[in-house]
């Protein structure tokens, strides 16, 4: 097997320099030469031992005890080992750290070994190259990535390549810049692949890109693995074809690099070729809807902000009864393509599930189909187990009613996505009649177990088995013939590990045995012989046992060979299946929550009415639903209201609508409306990066800074109190002017909530803008949030009662509440600025950019009074008012 020549290792360096090791410490350290950044697990009798700092590290991060034993070159060796049956568990919990390990087995037969038995690295584990069921996350990809970067005059063009062992998906893309735009680029497509392993070159720049610490585990190799005319041909070598054309691949460079390293990686921890990845797609850069991290995040499409798993989207939608409709799902969410194509296929299918009442039955059935999308890959690396096999067939034998659940439907109902799952479902009838003529219909876990082979499949396998079967009855039969010819009434025939098949006879009858008795053993109360007859039979049994299980490892290997041909049409399967498994999961939830199916137009438009929060529906008794409407004319909605007033479900649920839209599903709205869209940002939330060194205001800025450099008039933008995390009137400028740039400049659709009353005057100038509030009405001292969008802007804030609501201190809200009277009027005395903003009875803004930003202004009297609300003073503090607007009068 090739290994992963990462560097030169040391230890080899020093072990030839005439140091003296033992000789398995020298086995030892030639193989460690080939894996110097990995651990290596040596195989030790029934133990995997670690060595030197290996076992430093393993015994630290699992928690085992790190022993020493004897010495090699005079320093004692420190070791550490876990027993052979456990461990997988072990090297779980080191992938998920993000630890590669090597696992060196013993090969040769130590009966006949002089000096250390011969061993082998047999199996790779690293984050990336994962395809044991054990290993894995059930639904989830671990994606291998690797990146090759080339630079000319000053363009800089990344080529990515990655690969999800697992399933066998094998995808490119490259795009081009300098290098900060690529930078940018690479992280965002980065954040979307969401690689387990990263290749790079060992030379290779690429900034300070991997210094966060939560990317993926980066992994070096020489930077000629990255050889473009080299990765070309070993596309061509893997795919088995003569040109990449029909992949849609011309002409791509740094890819074909990136492509190079990653196949050789990959067979390399496997040990072999790569038999299911046959096939390969190229994403084109605009291919889908943008997201960065911070809206994936935002949305909480996979995670929720807190990293929890639920309650999510995916957690939400996730109906799924296979592990690989999962799996999909989980891509759509993070992939939703521009091309509307897409999405109106999959409307379409969910009208017709819905309609042909099928989905429960679907269902029902695709519960009972395991993951052939493992299974196969497991097949092609030749490390399928016995009841891989089993419940292959099992699954496959549930297509023909899955089939025609499908059919049903889409005779029903128009949708050719369906009419395509349905070609893809057809039963693979050689493949399924191997499977079930060869595996058992229980079979042992294990080939080693033996009992995995069905009866009948292999004549010469049966009569290995009937031989030790019958063993029984020919026992029985010479027990009752040896009493009849000895006349020992209590003589029995018996079998145990160590001593084989023994004839049994008590110590006061041994006078009666025959001639032909040989002793084999004496006990305490008897004596136990054998017989010519007998030595005969155990000789037959026995190594007919060990026939039969030499016979069915053979057998398996050629059973695994055999299926190889079906690896391509078990993989269309696989592909149909989840798909159907995905479109019923989203059929299941449209019905259960009454959900509609979206039109997606031309036009630019986002028309939404009677819209909800997919997940916050689900949590709360009596969820409000709102209208969004943007058109061209219409393309930022100022939205005011009080804190839980309802803001950020609102704007989050205008996003998600959108985004589940264009992922094909249906959407909780009573209808949507909606044109092109290329990619949503999202501002929300505070929070700071104390770990990458960027404070609440500077993530804030980043952030603001991504969207107003990336957003178009296709993109929708949902900016949340941005300005907050500074001073009021820093704050209060920049939310002015990122508003406005976002209406001139990007004209995108834009949802802007904040708590600057100010900015609802934008509207007067802009005519695309417009205001819109979240209702909430006093009740006595307190508030009752009524969720309802309304147009127009709010009349005031009630954060003093939402603090109320909190449970601050009585004392503390009235000594707030004068407060803000004192300051209310305060700043109207004293600070001209607040009313370049303010106040919505001066006169209009003049549509000047450059003099204050065509702000008004008005008489600060006038100004003042418009600013009191009678209903919130308590008498003293309408006395105190009376005096301020006395004094400005004067
Ligand atoms: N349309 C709705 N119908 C019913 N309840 C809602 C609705 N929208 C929001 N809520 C409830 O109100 C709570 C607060 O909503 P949200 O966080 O969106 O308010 P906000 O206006 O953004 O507040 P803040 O300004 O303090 O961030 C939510 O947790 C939810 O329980």
């Amino acid at each position: 097997m090739s290994t992963v020549p990462t560097e030169i290792n040391a230890a080899a360096i020093k072990n030839g320099a005439g140091e003296k090791h033992t000789p398995m410490m020298q086995q030892y350290l030639r193989l460690k030469a080939d894996y110097p950044t990995m651990l290596l697990f040596y195989r030790m009798g029934d133990f995997y031992e670690l060595f030197h700092e290996d076992a430093e590290k393993a015994s630290r991060i699992l928690g085992i005890t790190l022993t020493a034993r004897g010495a090699s070159n005079g320093n004692p060796i420190k070791m550490c080992g876990i027993p052979f049956h456990s461990l997988d568990p072990y090297l779980a919990k080191l992938v998920k750290l993000g630890e590669s390990c090597a696992i060196c087995e013993q090969i040769g037969d130590p009966a006949t070994s002089k000096g250390p038995v011969e061993r082998k690295v047999m199996r790779v584990v690293t984050p990336g190259t994962l395809t044991d069921a054990d290993l894995l996350p059930e639904k989830a990809e671990r994606p291998l990535l690797a990146v090759c970067m080339i630079s000319q005059r000053k363009i800089v063009t990344t080529g990515l390549a990655w690969l999800s062992l697992a399933s066998g998906a094998l995808k490119l893309m490259e795009f081009s810049g300098d290098s900060r735009t690529v930078g940018v680029r690479l992280q965002q497509e980065l954040e979307r692949i969401a690689p387990a392993e990263i290749l790079r070159g060992d030379g290779a720049d690429l900034g300070d890109l991997f210094a966060d610490k939560e990317m993926a585990h980066t992994q070096r190799v020489p930077d000629w693995h990255f050889d473009v005319v080299g990765g070309h041909k070993a596309l061509l070598d893997q795919l088995a074809v003569a040109t990449l054309t029909g992949f849609g691949a011309d002409g791509l460079g740094a890819a074909f690099g990136a492509a190079g390293a990653l196949l050789r990686y990959a067979q390399s921890t496997q040990g072999r070729g790569l038999q299911h990845v046959r096939s390969l797609s190229t994403e084109s850069e605009n291919e889908f809807i943008g997201l960065d991290a911070a809206t994936r995040r935002n949305l909480e499409l996979t995670e929720t902000i807190r990293g929890q798993e639920s309650p999510t989207l995916f957690s939400l939608l996730d109906h799924c009864r296979t592990a690989m409709g999962s799996r999909m799902l989980r891509h759509w969410l993070h992939h939703a393509r521009r091309d509307q194509v897409v999405a109106r296929a999959r409307h379409a299918a969910i009208g017709a599930l819905a309609a042909s009442d099928t989905s429960g039955a679907l269902a029902a059935t695709l519960g009972q189909v395991p993951d052939i999308e493992r299974i196969t890959t497991r097949i092609a690396l030749l490390s399928a187990r016995p009841r891989d096999l089993a419940s292959m067939r099992d699954g496959l034998q549930q297509l023909p009613a899955l089939r025609r659940s499908v059919q049903h439907c889409f005779i029903a109902g128009e949708a050719s996505l369906l009419a395509a799952v349905h070609d893809a479902l057809a039963t693979p009838d050689a493949c399924l009649d191997l499977l079930t003529r060869a595996v058992a219909p229980e079979p042992a876990a294990m080939v080693r177990d033996g009992g995995v082979f069905a009866r009948g499949f292999d004549a010469e396998l049966d009569e290995l088995r009937g031989l030790s079967e019958n063993a029984g009855q020919f026992l029985v039969d010479l027990e009752t013939r040896e009493r009849a010819r000895t006349g020992i009434a209590n003589l029995r025939v018996e079998y145990n590990k160590v001593h084989g098949f023994y004839i049994e006879v008590t110590h006061g009858q041994t006078d009666k045995v025959p001639d032909d008795y040989r002793r084999r053993q004496t006990l305490k109360n008897a004596e136990r012989y054998i017989t010519p007859e007998l030595k005969v039979f155990e000789d037959k049994a026995l190594s007919a046992q060990d026939k039969a299980l030499v016979r069915e490892k053979l057998l398996y290997e050629q059973l695994l060979a055999d299926l190889a041909p079906h690896i391509a049409s078990l993989q269309t399967i696989a592909h149909g299946l989840a798909q159907l498994d995905t479109l019923t999961a989203l059929t299941t939830h449209a019905l259960q929550h009454n959900w509609s199916a979206p039109q997606l137009v031309a036009e630019p438009c986002l028309d939404i009415r009677e819209g909800r929060h997919p997940v916050v529906e689900n949590q709360i008794e009596r969820f409000i639903a709102n209208d969004c409407c943007f058109s061209d004319e219409r393309r930022l909605l100022l939205i005011t209201g009080p804190n839980m007033g309802g803001k950020s479900t609102f704007m989050r649920q205008v996003a998600l609508i959108t985004l589940l839209a264009y992922i094909g599903s249906y959407v909780p709205a009573a209808s949507a409306t909606i044109g092109p869209v290329d990619r949503i940002f999202t501002r929300i939330g505070a929070t700071d990066d104390l770990a990458g060194g960027r404070s609440t205001f500077m993530v804030e800025m980043t952030e603001s800074a991504a969207i107003l450099n990336g957003a178009t008039e296709h993109s929708l933008v949902l900016m949340d109190e941005v300005g907050r995390g500074t001073s009021t009137f820093d704050g209060l400028a920049l939310a002015w002017a990122i508003a406005r740039h976002l209406i001139d400049a990007s004209r995108s659709f834009t949802l802007f909530a904040t708590h600057y009353f100010e900015l609802t005057q934008l509207p007067e100038s802009h005519p695309s803008a417009a205001n819109v509030h979240l209702s909430a009405v006093e009740h006595k001292d307190s508030i009752v949030f009524l969720h309802a969008v309304q147009p127009g802007p709010a009349s005031q804030s009630y954060g003093l009662q939402v603090a109320q609501l909190a449970g601050v201190p009585q004392g503390v809200i009235k000594a707030a509440r004068k407060h803000l009277a004192r300051l209310e009027s305060q700043a109207l005395a004293t600070t001209p600025q607040l009313d370049l903003f303010a106040l919505p009875c001066v006169e209009p803004a003049a549509e000047d950019d450059t003099a204050g930003d065509g702000a008004p202004a008005g008489s600060a009297l006038l100004a003042a009074l418009a600013a009191i609300d009678p209903d919130a003073l308590t008498p003293r503090q309408a006395l105190d008012q009376l005096y301020q607007l006395k004094r400005l009068s004067a």
